[in-house]
């Protein structure tokens, strides 16, 4: 079949079949068409350009099978009046009222947002907006949904991808940002209460375990420390104040005038509390009450397991947030696994009438007049919407989906301010259940030795045991150990294939070996199942740069001063995650979907704004960044 252009004098095959009346779905095309614009030479059979193709074709036929189709040759007409851009010498016609709309270039979609991946975080972001009204489009690169929250299923063991604790997961307070996101989707899952949050292993036998009841944690912490009862008080008191400075509000966006100087209004004592304690971190408050090396060590390590950096290098604000949720809500562990959170949100976007798309790489943001308009894949198929969110990392986002030259000073700064907190080794496995004490706790945190090593790369071990809450997750007579521990993917670059399993079985041996010293005599006999990632493996399946579990403060940070929120120097591109406000966690991404979710709404008129308030305080943030 024959097409002209009006704009060129090309003539381009295709084949095509049609979909009853309603128009011609695109099977075949020899060339790159992104045009809507041509006129049908011959016969009704054929009708539809390929929409999805940009590049030149390698072969001469191209057989994506995700073109969408044209409704009526009449439509065609009504595309006359549109930009024209050249492309190899092909007339490429672009509607840009429907662009401006989200629309795709077949008029499907209508979006008013493109989520790129589906963490949680970018899972929340996209949700909160649908049930405000919004059309939205995730595009996840990977074949389920839930980032390092996702879980994999093998030989009859359920595992989560990333580690167990959730916080924000009790049905009380204002905090509990991960039942409030399933809520609002109309989910609920039932969960189960985890009597301990973690039991702290640490050099000179130090044995702490963190009980659900506060009372309980700080009587056994205080006998191990008596000289310090009174400190310790002091610094927990503290971070219960914060606690509760926030419990106090709604949380929404930060970013949003309206929001916050209506927050300031209602509760001021709070909003001044939280803006005092904005710029300060732990360790330095810990300072004021305590003095013996140990203990400081101890908020070390408290601080270490949320932040993987040192209490000094802790934002107050976060460390409160979870030195406290653990006893005011709890730590509770979803039934059937954490993966059950982002099938339960991805099942309540579609109940919203939106979608979530896998297998969908997203290798471009496209920019159109400075303004972020859509989306390109590895497979060439382009989305369009009003607004891109990017749940990818800030150095996969502006390094990899921007074009490097185009990093804007915001992000500079950004960049000089974090890096990329070091990977993990994890290990999976299922062992035989008789291994474990019947009392052994769920989660664990274990360093040996020497306090020196609590940051070294493989220094500490964090381990969780979820089938000691959910028997379910294992083969009858089995447990889980999931098994983590810092490493750089350095480490793990230049090795030839078999180099790189020796040293996997390596490091992972080495590792089960101090727990079988530290804790599980007989470990290594007990094992059934065994699989290690590394640093290369998160990267991999995860698509986060060099596999990092997130950002972490270059030196010594002013709290959460630097840390942006999820507007971008870009117009139309956010960014939602854990390199955005507050940083790393399942319940801190959760909060910045929420943020994200509400000052996009407001950009597309589904909440309320004022463009000049915006505008003053987007600049008064910027420049409260800038003094980080
Ligand atoms: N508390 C815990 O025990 C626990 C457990 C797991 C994870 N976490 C936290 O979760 C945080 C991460 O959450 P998040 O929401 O920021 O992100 P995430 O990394 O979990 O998810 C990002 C998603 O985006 C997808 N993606 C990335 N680039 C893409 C692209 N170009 N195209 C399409 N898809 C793409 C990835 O495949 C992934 O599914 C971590 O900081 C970690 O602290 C905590
Ligand atoms: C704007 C301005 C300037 C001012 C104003 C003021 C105000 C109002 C302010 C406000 C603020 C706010 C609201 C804030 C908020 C915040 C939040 C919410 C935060 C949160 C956070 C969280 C976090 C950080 C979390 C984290 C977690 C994590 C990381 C976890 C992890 C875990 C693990 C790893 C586990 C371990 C394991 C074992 C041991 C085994």
């Amino acid at each position: 079949m024959n097409t002209r252009f009006p704009n060129s004098q090309s003539f381009l095959d295709f084949k095509a079949t049609q979909l009853g009346n309603s128009g011609f779905q695109v099977i075949s095309c020899m060339l790159p068409l992104k045009t809507l614009n041509y006129t049908v030479l011959h016969g009704p059979r054929l009708s539809k350009l390929c929409l999805s193709c940009s590049k030149p074709l390698k072969t001469q036929i191209c057989t994506n099978q995700e073109v969408g189709f044209f409704r009526t040759v009449e439509r065609s007409k009504s595309l006359l009046s549109v930009r024209t851009k050249s492309v190899m010498g092909v007339s490429e016609v672009v509607e840009k009222d429907d662009v401006a709309e989200g629309k795709n270039k077949d008029g499907s979609g209508g979006y008013d947002a493109i989520v790129i991946g589906s963490g949680i975080g970018g899972l929340v972001a996209a949700t909160q907006l649908a049930v405000k009204g919004a059309k939205v489009l995730v595009l996840e690169k990977y074949v389920i949904p839930g980032g390092s929250s996702g879980f994999y299923e093998r030989d009859g063991y359920t595992f989560d991808v990333g580690s167990s604790v959730m916080f924000g997961f009790s049905d009380k307070g204002n905090l509990n940002l991960i039942t409030q996101a399933l809520a609002a989707v109309g989910c609920k899952m039932e969960v189960i209460p985890d009597p301990t949050t973690v039991h702290f292993h640490l050099p000179n036998n130090l044995s702490v375990q963190v009980h659900r009841e506060y009372d309980d944690f700080i009587s056994e912490l205080t006998s191990k420390f008596p000289h310090e009862k009174e400190g310790i008080l002091k610094f927990y008191n503290e971070c219960w104040k914060i606690f509760n400075a926030l419990n106090s509000l709604e949380l929404k966006s930060l970013e949003e005038p309206i929001y916050l100087f209506g927050q300031f209004f209602k509760k001021p004592v709070e909003c001044l509390t939280l803006a005092y304690y904005l710029p300060q971190n732990a360790g330095s408050i810990a300072r004021n009450y305590l003095k013996d090396p140990e203990v400081l060590s101890f908020i070390d390590a408290e601080c270490f397991i949320v932040s993987t950096v040192n209490a000094l290098q802790t934002p107050m604000i976060n460390a409160s947030m979870v030195l406290c949720d653990r006893h005011f809500g709890g730590i509770n562990y979803p039934v059937g696994g954490v993966g059950e959170i982002a099938k339960s949100l991805t099942k309540g976007l579609a109940d919203q009438g939106s979608e979530i798309l896998y297998r969908a790489n997203v290798t471009s943001i496209i920019i159109d007049d400075g303004k972020a308009v859509g989306v390109r894949l590895s497979d060439e198929r382009e989305f369009f919407a009003k607004t891109i969110i990017s749940n990818a990392t800030r150095w996969d986002t502006f390094g990899k989906l921007l074009k490097k030259q185009d990093l804007p000073k915001e992000e500079e700064n950004f960049q000089k301010i974090y890096i990329k907190a070091p990977s993990f080794l994890s290990i999976h496995m299922g062992v035989k259940a008789e291994v474990l004490p019947p009392d052994t706790d769920c989660h664990h945190f274990v360093l040996e030795d020497d306090w020196k090593n609590l940051e070294e790369p493989y220094g500490s071990i964090f381990l969780s045991i979820p089938t000691m809450l959910d028997s379910s997750l294992a083969p009858k007579g089995r447990h889980i150990l999931h098994i983590f521990t810092t490493s750089s993917i350095e480490d793990w670059q230049g090795l030839t294939t078999k180099d790189y399993e020796i040293k996997k079985e390596l490091v992972a041996d080495k590792i089960i070996s101090r727990l079988e010293n530290k804790l599980f005599p007989g470990l290594k006999a007990s094992i059934e199942f065994k699989e290690v990632g590394t640093p290369k493996t998160h990267r991999r399946y995860l698509a986060r740069d060099s596999g990092t579990y997130g950002p972490m403060p270059r030196s010594v940070p002013k709290g959460l001063l630097g840390m942006p929120f999820n507007t971008t120097s870009i117009n139309g591109l956010y960014c939602v995650g854990d390199s955005c406000f507050p940083g790393q966690g399942v319940i801190a991404v959760a909060f910045s979907g929420v943020m994200c979710a509400h000052r996009v709404a407001a950009d597309v008129g589904l909440e309320k704004r004022s463009p000049v308030l915006d505008a003053g305080l987007l600049r008064l943030l910027g420049w409260l960044r800038s003094l980080a």
